[in-house]
């Protein structure tokens, strides 16, 4: 038997992780979230369900047999990382902070009494470059004995999402996912996955994260934010509209053709890592899950400002990326705390102030301008 942990329950965790992980018998897993709500619900049905979307079928898998438990230091709640082998992180950038203090506080424990097993940590984001930052916040602060146990025994590696699984929301057990790619995952780990179905080891992580960050999810931001506008629930109406569906080929078509000036990528190895098959039915996305926090999908290394700051510098048409990036700062939704934050910097310092915090573009930048301009545009529409 190994022993996996999937910290951060919601959505991809569930229905994803723990989805795959059932299928595997060598693999127990457990579950943690800090949310107690959804570690309620885990446990008072003992049993979850996930609508499957693959390329055959649309399976239907009731998911059983995990434990879960709160993030609380109680020596109940730690076993599973003191005996973790495979410890997945699969919860926002901005949640890194608390979530290593408090797995920070269980190495102390597996350092002492579980000293000899080794374990590799899997992020699970879309943001690129967090590796060295988190092994930093690991290791600050750590005495020399832990210090030196953790160098010897521990590896935190950055991964690539393929999967849109979404659900009514964080706690809910009914999910969906889209299962036609692989999570690939930067090697070498301390435990053999090949057991486990969609985890695939890939070297180039790095860069293929930035490629697949922009022409992947550039475009779907681009459709959340297109289809808020449009008053769309989900990504799917945007797409099924001909029109939406047109703007968001012109968002890929710019995007692509940037990458292909800026990175050593052949048309068929891009295909491979950011072409999706298509799945038996599609599966309905929201726009509120796809276009959430909007202060970090808007910034200047993010999929939309960092897609047109690369066809700008290759003298490349980003008309239409600058565009959707306009559609962006117009997202609104009130239950969404980034969104809020984004229009009350609009409306107490301006626009222009508002796309040089949020976007991080001089006032000079021509980028800066041109967002701006499409703003107002479609905003008196
Ligand atoms: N859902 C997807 O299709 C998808 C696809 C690609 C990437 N991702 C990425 O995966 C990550 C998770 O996304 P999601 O859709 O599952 O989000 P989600 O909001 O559904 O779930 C996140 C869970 O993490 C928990 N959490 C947050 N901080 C925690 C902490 N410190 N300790 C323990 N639990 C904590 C929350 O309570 C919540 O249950 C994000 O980085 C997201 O960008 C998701
Ligand atoms: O997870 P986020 O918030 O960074 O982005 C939302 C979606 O674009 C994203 O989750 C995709 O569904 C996923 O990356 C599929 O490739």
């Amino acid at each position: 038997m190994a022993n996996a942990v999937i910290l951060g329950a919601g959505r991809l965790g569930k229905g994803f992780l723990g989805e795959t992980l059932a299928n595997a018998p060598r693999w127990h897993t457990t579950f943690l979230d800090k949310d107690a709500g959804v570690i309620r619900k885990l446990k008072e049905t003992g049993s979850y369900h996930v609508q499957v979307y693959r390329k055959e079928c649309i399976e239907e898998h009731e998911v059983s047999g995990y434990e879960a438990y709160e993030t609380l230091l109680e020596p109940q709640d730690c076993h599973a990382i003191v005996y973790a082998d495979l410890l997945f992180l699969s919860i926002y950038p901005q949640d890194f902070p608390e979530a290593i203090a408090y797995v920070k506080e269980i190495f102390k424990m597996r350092a002492k009494t579980n000293p000899n097993q080794k374990l590799s940590m899997l992020c699970l984001t879309n943001k690129n470059g967090m590796i060295p930052m988190i092994q930093d916040a690991f290791v600050k602060d750590m005495n020399e004995e832990l210090l030196s146990w953790f160098m010897h025994q521990v590896v935190i590696r950055d991964t690539i999402i393929r999967r849109s699984t979404d659900a009514d929301d964080h706690r809910s057990l009914n999910i969906r996912s889209t299962a036609v790619l692989s999570l690939l995952i930067q090697p070498p780990l301390t435990i053999d996955i090949a057991d486990i179905e969609w985890l695939e080891l890939c070297d180039d992580i790095a860069m293929l994260k930035d490629i697949k960050v922009f022409l992947v999810n550039g475009p779907h931001a681009a459709s959340a934010y297109l289809g808020w506008y449009r008053g769309y629930t989900t990504i799917n109406e945007l797409l099924e509209d001909e029109d939406g569906a047109a703007f968001i080929q012109e968002v890929t078509k710019e995007i692509r053709a940037g990458i292909l000036q800026q990175y050593p990528i052949s048309e068929e190895q891009l295909d491979k890592l950011s072409v999706f098959p298509k799945a038996k039915g599609d599966m309905p996305d929201t726009v509120y899950r796809v276009g959430k926090d909007p202060l970090r999908k808007l910034s200047y290394d993010d999929r939309l400002c960092g897609s047109a700051r690369m066809c700008k510098a290759h003298h490349l048409p980003y008309e239409h990326i600058v565009q959707a990036i306009a559609y962006g700062l117009l997202y609104d939704e009130k239950t969404d705390e980034a969104a809020m934050q984004m229009q009350m910097l609009i409306q107490e310092k301006g626009i222009i102030e508002a796309v040089h915090q949020i976007c991080g573009f001089s006032y000079q930048d021509d980028l800066l301008k041109e967002i701006c301009s499409w703003y107002v545009r479609l905003k008196n529409k």
